[in-house]
Order: C-alpha cells, then sequence, then structure tokens
C-alpha cells in the first residue's frame, strides 16, 4: 500500500521529528568532536556494519570480537547494514565512532514510504531466491525475481526448497530449473527434512555475503533457523552490555553463518536479512531495465530494425526473431510481456 499521500499535519510532524533529531546529532558531535580531539578514542581501524538503528551502529571489528555500539559524525550520512567503515574505539566506554564509509561493491535498494529508493544494505555478492516444490513457482514469478536482482547488479542464484516433495522424476520442475541453467543461472536444491540438505548451500554460501527473497511459505525462514541455530549468533553476537539498549526494529542485520565444517574459524559466509529485504518489488523499473533484465536479450538489444522498437509487432524486431528461431524461450518472452504489462500497476 501506498503511504505517498501523507496529510499536511502529518508531513509536519515528521519534518519536526527528524528537525529534533538532527538537533541531538549535532549536540552529540560536537561532543564526539571534542573527544577526538582530546585523543579519547583509539586509533582508526576497519569495521563492517552488522545493525544499524538511525545514527546508532553496531560495527564488527575487521580483527575480529564482539561488535561495538558507535555513533556517526554529522558528516556521514546514509550508511547501511553490510558497509564497510573506518571507526574508532572509546578508551573509557564501550563504544566507539564511525569516521568514514568505505567503497561499496554493490548496494541494495527499497522505495521508501514516499517511492524514492533508498539504500538498505551494501556489499552484497549474491540475491538467493527461494522457491519450493510446494508452492508450486510460476515461471513468471521466477522471472519476475530475477529481473529485479538483475536491475541491481547483484548475482542472482536459485534455491529450490523442499525437494523431500519432488515426484520420483522431477517433473516439470526439473525442466524448468533445466531452462534457467541453460541461461548461465546457479541452481542449488534444498530440503530441511534431511541432515544434508543443506550442504550444497552451505557451500554456495561459504565465503560470500548473501540475502534471501522469495515468495511467502517457500521457507526462507526455515533455511535461515536451520543455518543460524544459535540464537546466541542471530541476536547478533553483542556483547551484554551493548545488547541492551537495542531497539526492536526491523533494521536489516548481518550474520555470519557457523562452518557447518570442522574448522570453526573458516568463513561459512554471511548473510543480511530483514523483512524489507525479502521483499522484492519491481516498481521502480522502466521497461529498458526490464528488457536488459533478461539475460538472453542483452545481446539483441538495438539491433531491431526501428530504434524505438517496442518489440511487439514491429517487422524488423530481433527479439521476435529470436523468439522464432528458438533462441528466446517463448515462456520467458512471455513473461517479459506480462512484467511489462503489470508495471503500471503498483
Ligand atoms: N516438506 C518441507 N517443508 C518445508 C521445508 N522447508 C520449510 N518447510 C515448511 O514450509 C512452511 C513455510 O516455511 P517458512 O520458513 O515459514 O517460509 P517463509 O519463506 O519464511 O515464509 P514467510 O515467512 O511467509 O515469508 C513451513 O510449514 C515449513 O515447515 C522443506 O524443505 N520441506
Ligand atoms: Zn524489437
Amino acid at each position: 500500500m501506498s503511504k505517498r499521500n501523507l496529510s499536511r499535519q502529518q508531513r509536519w510532524r515528521i519534518d519536526k521529528v527528524q528537525a529534533e533529531r538532527a538537533r541531538r546529532a549535532d549536540r552529540r558531535d560536537s561532543r564526539d568532536g571534542e573527544k577526538l580531539a582530546a585523543g579519547e578514542y583509539g586509533p582508526e581501524q576497519g569495521g563492517r556494519v552488522i545493525a544499524h538503528f538511525g545514527r546508532t551502529l553496531d560495527v564488527r571489528p575487521e580483527q575480529g570480537g564482539k561488535a561495538v555500539r558507535c555513533h556517526l559524525r554529522a558528516n556521514l550520512e546514509g550508511l547501511v547494514t553490510g558497509d564497510r567503515v573506518i571507526w574508532r574505539a572509546a578508551h573509557d566506554a564501550n563504544d566507539g565512532v564511525v569516521v568514514a564509509r568505505g567503497e561499496r561493491d554493490s548496494v541494495l535498494e527499497r522505495p521508501d514510504p514516499r517511492g524514492q529508493l533508498k539504500p538498505v544494505a551494501a556489499n552484497i555478492d549474491q540475491i538467493l531466491i527461494v522457491f519450493a516444490v510446494e508452492p508450486a513457482p510460476h515461471a513468471n514469478l521466477i522471472d519476475r525475481y530475477l529481473v529485479a536482482a538483475e536491475a541491481t547488479g547483484i548475482a542472482p542464484v536459485l534455491v529450490l526448497n523442499k525437494i523431500d516433495l519432488l515426484p520420483q522424476h522431477g517433473g516439470e520442475l526439473r525442466d524448468l530449473l533445466a531452462r534457467y541453467e541453460a541461461l548461465g543461472y546457479p541452481v542449488v536444491t534444498t530440503t530441511t527434512e534431511r541432515a544434508e540438505g543443506l550442504s550444497a548451500l552451505q557451500a554456495r554460501l561459504a565465503g560470500r555475503t548473501s540475502v534471501f527473497v522469495g515468495q511467502s511459505g517457500v521457507g526462507k525462514s526455515s533455511l535461515i533457523d536451520r543455518l543460524l541455530p544459535d540464537e546466541e549468533l542471530r541476536i547478533g553476537a553483542l556483547s551484554k552490555d551493548s545488547r541492551k539498549g537495542t531497539h526492536t526494529t526491523t533494521t536489516a542485520r548481518l550474520y555470519a553463518l557457523p562452518n557447518p565444517g570442522s574448522d570453526a574459524e573458516a568463513s561459512g559466509g554471511e548473510l543480511i536479512d530483514s523483512p524489507g529485504i525479502r521483499e522484492f518489488g519491481l516498481g521502480h523499473l522502466n521497461e529498458q531495465e526490464v528488457a536488459e533484465g533478461f539475460v538472453e536479450f542483452r545481446d539483441l538489444l538495438g539491433h531491431c530494425r526501428f530504434r524505438d522498437c517496442r518489440h511487439r509487432h514491429e517487422p524488423g524486431c530481433a527479439l521476435l526473431a529470436a523468439v522464432e528461431r528458438g533462441d528466446i524461450h517463448p515462456e520467458r518472452f512471455a513473461s517479459y510481456r506480462r512484467i511489462l504489462e503489470s508495471l503500471g500497476e503498483t
């Protein structure tokens, strides 16, 4: 539902709250400035944001150890979970201050209530699109997720869960998966019903930062519960002290996954999760971006006879010709058309 049409009074109240926040941040920042000048903070070190609550962040030190609650210098805006930062630990307390943000390899954005794209997480290596034997996926749904993932520039991976429910020969689902594998997408199968049911997924997660997306009921929570069995890990490995003030927000959190093997020190990979990340919309994409989200279209785009070809019935359309030849699967092309039709609906 859209919350874009805020009443004037609501707007005024929001502006007032924001102004008060900014004033508080300014006061805190001038205190930080004094403390920094007075040498009350240790040397600069690297870290990664594992959660954020407004201007307060939890930062995991690069060299390991518990996360530290930090605040931001006023000149730093828009930090998100997954960001790499430079920070300094306070000498006299169990907190710190973030002084700089590192370059981002990637950023995941979502529309805010006003419809503006806002970053929600950074430095993600792969988007795991979870679907399941039940509820059976519609090819169009997988394509929608793939197009949205392609638009972020982050590599998508397809995860078929609940393979314990798969009929003997795999049926239509196997054919569907083969189609996506032929397009170059990695496909991983999982089940939470068997001890080794997650090993292919764990291998895929190792050494990377991932997010899970997918329709309701496909088993995202079940998978994540199995990957992070330890409640302590889920809370984010904060020290008891800094956990006290933790707000119960729906902020994105970064979790270090335990290595399923015997070597506890090796990286099992990292996971960034929040309800806002799991839901995935296409509303902000235009026609060109949707077309580019179909990997097999890319080399053909720009080769239609008419420069403004919309790939409907135009003569000399490179996409339609590729469908004719069998180079583009008709169901993928139908998906493309259906996504275009749905663009204006949200
Ligand atoms: N048979 C079978 N059932 C599973 C498997 N994984 C999850 N389920 C069941 O599927 C149902 C939905 O799982 P959830 O983990 O809640 O799904 P979700 O994707 O997190 O759903 P939302 O929270 O609505 O987004 C639950 O009843 C799970 O027990 C599996 O591998 N095999
Ligand atoms: Zn065309």
